[in-house]
This record gives structure tokens, sequence and C-alpha cells, in this order.
């Protein structure tokens, strides 16, 4: 075992900061460098960096760019729709149609497209494009300081923006703030890690005006003339799909809110139970929450939206999903209030689940940064064979014990593998933790606690962490189980790579996960990462399948043998790893050849673990 594997043993030696200086870097965002900055011009604290300046490059480098771009009123691109079905694939339309003549037919129609378009916007590159659609759409930024000279912005609201290091508006930062400050509705689309938080936040925190605290009765009664609304109760409603993310938006408040007595509430149990008093929440300016415990509130009558004037769902288009739908609907058609301005953020947004959302605003403003469900270029993704379920452990083994991006984000597919592979890393000897739905709210705040405080280096996980958590630190992403969709993969992935960083995302696949990996694979060949043309010749799964994967994932059989082997490793379960690495070998040879993916699911059986 190399030096590093021991370095991640309990037992073995303490981390050596000093040799792992750049990842405990990481995880202090004002040192924080990329892995591959080195030679990159040094950047200035608090400057946003390079490869995040959407908006630099969709201005070609001139205001006169960025207006064009942002002023392309009613005008829509293409591509991302066309090129996209449903599940955020690309549509091709003939499943028998060999890809590389789509691909070339594709890139023709970008050229054709290119060379339509300005010549500033033409040299952008399409990941860093913002497009925008809808009526009268408002002029983006260029800075965070067009804010108060074009609406007056509160220049304290500005200070806690500067004063999170944040120094130029990203992409979606410079179409989307403004637009929500016009009071539109929103669609917001943008990749993973690209400041959709500050986004919606900033707009509201200035359209709010001033806490409910600081307003005095007569105020309340009478109609108000400045930009905060009047009314009694909730004012703001952030709606998110996980306790964690709600918790990460919460804190995410508590930094613009500095220097003021707003009150932000992030709904729990025990905050639900305060707000049971009318003259308390009827205090409250901002509630950040999972859909599930707000309507159990609405329909226990402790809690009313009528005077919500604005709603955010974030990850919108899992809120937006069967399983979140119904409560959804159900607190959307609670906020009542006439001028109630609506906006839905996400990474992803699948045209369905799109037309729900449409639906749902009034006169949206859409705003697209790069291809519509792509991931972030920020990633360096591959795709790894491992044959069977075994073939997973040891490959992660082998990982862990040579070069892994730490930290790690391990993501598997249910509860109960995320504990299976926990127990087998800890009997291991790595020191790893883990986080899965099936744990306490006790246990969950710790697992993510550890993580954002650097102490963690890997750390297994269900779909629970798989949107919105930002851990500025994480080089790593793997998928030690394929994922269920394409809008999965992106936000699993989508966990590194974050504000302008590299990361890496590897994803394991067996020979039961084949008929899906076409999907996965047209995600990293749009954003640039290489992948085989064995893979890019596989047929696509049909629709159907897709969707029934999303229902049912692949059963797949334990993670490991500790069950059976008892505290040592005996004989008899060295000779069964031995046997399946032989039959691994066997298959990869038989995959090179082009085999046995021909038969994707014969061989599922062969997970003898
Ligand atoms: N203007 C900015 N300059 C520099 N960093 C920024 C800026 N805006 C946001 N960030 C940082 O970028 C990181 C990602 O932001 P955020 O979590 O809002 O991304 P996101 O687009 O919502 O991602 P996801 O799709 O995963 O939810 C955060 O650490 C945030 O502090």
């Amino acid at each position: 075992m190399s030096e590093l594997f021991h370095l991640l043993s309990r037992g073995g030696a303490k981390f050596d900061k000093k040799r792992f200086k750049n990842e405990v870097e990481l995880f202090n965002p004002k040192q924080a460098k990329s892995t591959s900055d080195s030679k990159k011009k040094p950047q200035k604290s608090g400057e946003l960096p390079p490869e995040l300046d959407f908006f630099k490059y969709a201005q070609g480098g001139n205001d006169a760019g960025g207006k064009k771009a942002g002023k392309g009123k009613g005008k829509k691109r293409a591509i991302e729709e066309d090129e996209l079905d449903e599940d955020g694939e690309e549509e091709d339309g003939n499943e028998s149609q060999v890809d590389s003549q789509h691909e070339t037919g594709r890139k023709r129609k970008r050229e054709e497209e290119d060379s339509a378009l300005p010549k500033a916007i033409a040299k952008v590159p399409l990941s860093h494009r913002v497009t925008t659609t809808g009526s009268n759409v408002p002029e983006s930024i260029s800075s965070f300081s067009d804010l108060s000279s074009r609406y007056s912005i509160a220049p304290q609201l500005l200070r806690n923006v500067e004063q999170n290091g944040y120094a130029i508006p990203t992409g979606i930062q410079a179409y989307g703030i403004p637009t929500l400050l016009e009071s539109r509705d929103v669609t917001a689309v943008s990749p993973t890690g690209t400041g959709k938080t500050l986004s919606y936040l900033l707009p509201i925190f200035s359209l709010l005006g001033s806490p409910s605290s600081s307003r005095d009765k007569k105020s309340k009664t009478a109609s108000s003339t400045s930009s905060a609304p009047s009314g009694s109760g909730i004012r703001a409603l952030i709606l998110s799909p996980t306790q964690e993310l709600a918790a990460q938006i919460y804190n995410e408040c508590l930094k613009l809110a500095q220097g003021r007595k707003w009150k932000v509430v992030l709904y729990s149990k025990a905050t639900g139970a305060t707000l049971a008093q009318k003259d308390v929440r009827d205090k409250v300016d901002i509630v950040v929450s999972t859909p599930l415990r707000l309507v159990a509130a609405l329909q226990e009558g402790t809690i009313e939206l009528n005077n919500v004037r604005h709603l955010i769902l974030d990850e919108a288009d899992r809120l937006l999903e069967e399983g979140f739908l119904e409560q959804t609907r159900e607190i959307v058609s609670s906020c009542t209030h006439l001028d109630v301005q609506k906006a839905v953020f996400s990474a992803t947004m699948p045209a369905g689940v799109e037309a729900i959302a449409k639906d749902i605003l009034s006169d949206p403003v859409r705003v697209v940064v790069g291809l519509k469900d792509a991931a972030s270029v920020q990633i360096r993704q591959t795709l790894t064979y491992v044959g069977t379920e075994a073939g997973k452990l040891t490959t992660l083994r082998q990982l862990l014990a040579s070069a892994p991006p730490l930290p790690l984000l391990v993501f598997v597919q249910s509860r109960e593998r995320a504990a299976e592979l926990h127990q087998e890393l800890i009997y291991d000897g790595i020191s790893v933790d883990v986080l899965h739905s099936d744990m306490t709210r006790k246990q969950r705040d710790d697992s993510v606690r550890r993580l954002r405080a650097g102490e963690t280096w890997v750390m297994v996980c269900t779909e629970v962490m798989a949107r919105g958590m930002d851990f500025g630190g994480i080089r790593g992403v793997l998928n030690y189980d394929f994922p269920q969709s394409v809008q999965s993969y992106i936000h699993r992935i989508g966990r590194t790579g974050r504000a302008g960083r590299d990361g890496e995302a590897i994803t394991y696949f067996t020979d039961a996960d084949a008929p899906y990996l076409k999907s996965i694979a047209n995600v990293l060949k749009q954003s640039g990462s290489s992948v085989p043309d064995w893979i890019l010749a596989l047929p696509k799964p049909s629709k159907m399948k897709r969707r029934a994967l999303k229902k049912k994932p692949v059963e797949r059989k334990s993670v490991g043998v500790i069950a059976g082997r008892g505290i040592g490793k005996g004989e008899s379960v060295k000779k069964r790893e031995m046997k399946e690495a032989s039959k691994r070998r066997k298959l990869k040879n038989d995959v090179e050849a082009g085999q046995a993916l021909s038969r994707p699911e014969a061989d599922a059986d062969s997970d003898s673990s």
C-alpha cells in the first residue's frame, strides 16, 4: 500500500499538512487555488476566477457586446432545445443513426449558428454563453456597483456582497439579478457552482427593503411607497429539496443579512413550533424550507403564505418532479398574494419539467448559461469499466492507494449501500465518513460539518448530497454506483469543479449499467471530456428504458464481503476475490473486444460478492 493509503488510514500517521498544503488550502476560500492554477496569472483575493467570468466572455471584452447578449429580447438560440431531449440527452430522432454523422451535423449546425451571431459573441465558447429569452429582458450588469446606480440597492447589502469576496458577478448573476430586481418571474439554468444562490438572494433582500421588525405598525397598515411590500406574515420563501441544502441557503442568507435585523428562519421541527405563534411568524422576513414540513404546517394551519411576495424554487427540476410535485404545487398555490414573484433555478431543466414551471410562472424571462443540461466544463470526467460489483471495491481500493483526488465524495444509489461501503472502507482502515437519509438529523449535520471543516477526506453518500451542496474544497467525485439519470450525473459531479476551480469526476460502470452508458457518455462529450469511441458507438437507450431506470435503479448485489468474512480476511474470501479478479479481467478483455456489452444484462449474476 502506498504512503498515501497510510495517510488515509485511521491508524496511520497524522495528515502532513505541509505535504497536502494545496488540499488544505482548498478549505480556506481566501487562499483557495485551482490545482492547475500554478501557471496561471495570480488571482487577487475575492476576484472572480476567469473560468467563472461568463459575463466578460459574453461581452466579447466590452460592454456593448454584453448588452447585445443581454438585450436579445425574445431572441432564442435553438441549439440547446434542439439537441437535448427531456432527459437532457442529445435528440437524434433516429436511434440507429450513426453517431459520428449526427456529430458532424450538429457541428455544422453550430457553425452555421455561430456565423449568424455578432462577431464578439461568436468567439465565446458555447459553455460560457448566456442566452436570454422573453419579453423586455432587463439589461445585464457588469459589476455589482451597477446595482447601486440602477436600482438604488442598499449600500449595506453591497458591502455584505463585497465582504463575502464577490467582486464580479458571474454570468447568471449578471443577468439574473437585474431581472429579478425588475420584479420579473425567472427561469434560470446555469451550470453547477456558478453562483445561482446569490442570483436570487441579493434581489430578495433588496426588494424586501427593510426587515419587518424595523417597520412600525403604521407602515404595515398603510400602503407603502417604498419598494418594501407591507402586510404581515412571511414575505419571502425559498424551497429546496433537502434539509442540508436548505441549511446552506439559510447560512448564505445570514451573510447577506449582516448589519440589519432581518429575521430569516430555517424551517424545522423546532422553528416550526415557534412559528406556530402568529405574532412570531408575522415578524419573519424569509423562510427557507423543504416542501414536506411546510405542507404539514399548512395543513395544520400553523403557517400561512398569503403574504409571500418572492417565491424561489431552488433545484426546481427536482421540486417539480414526481415525489415533490404535489407538495410543491400545494405550496405554490398557497402563495396567494397577487404580486408574488416566482423564480425557478437549477443547473438542469428537462423540457417536461420546464413546461410545468412555465405554468407556474407569469411572463418569465429565461436565462440559460452555456448549454442547457450540461456538466460544468471545470470537471475532468472519466468512465471506468469495473466489470462486476466486486470489481468496484477493488478498483476503489486501488484508487485510494494511488493518487485519489481528495477530498473525495463517493456516490452510491441507496442508504443500505452507503452504510455497507462505509463499513467496508472502515474495515480497510480508511478514515471515511458517511451521509444518507437513514441517519439522524444530528448525525447528518455532524457529517456535513466535518466535511466543511476539512476533517473528512472520503465521504460516502447518497443522492441527498447530489444537489446544491457547496463544499469549496471537494477535488473529486466518484460515482461508485452509476447514476440513474443524466440530471443526477450532472448534479453529483457538480459537487466538484465549483466557482472556477478544477475538479475530477470518475464514474464506475459494470455490464449491468451498459444500457445507460451512452446517455452519460454524451454529457462527457458535450463538456469536452474524452470518451472512448466504442462507448459512443453504443446504441442509445430508449426513453422508456431511461424512465424505467429513474423509477427503479439497477439491482445491485451487496457492496462487499464483510458480512461473510468476519474480522480477518479468510482464505476462502481471498480465493473468491482472486476468482472474481480473473473473471473481471476476462470480461474487460471481452468489452475491449466489443463483446460483453452487446449482452448487457447477461452477467448480472456474476456479481458474487
Ligand atoms: N460572483 C462570485 N465571485 C466568486 N465566487 C462566487 C460568486 N458568486 C458565488 N460564488 C461562489 O461560488 C460557489 C458556488 O455558488 P452556488 O452554491 O451559489 O452555486 P450554484 O450555481 O447554486 O451551484 P449548484 O447548481 O450546485 O447549486 C460558492 O462557493 C459561492 O460562494
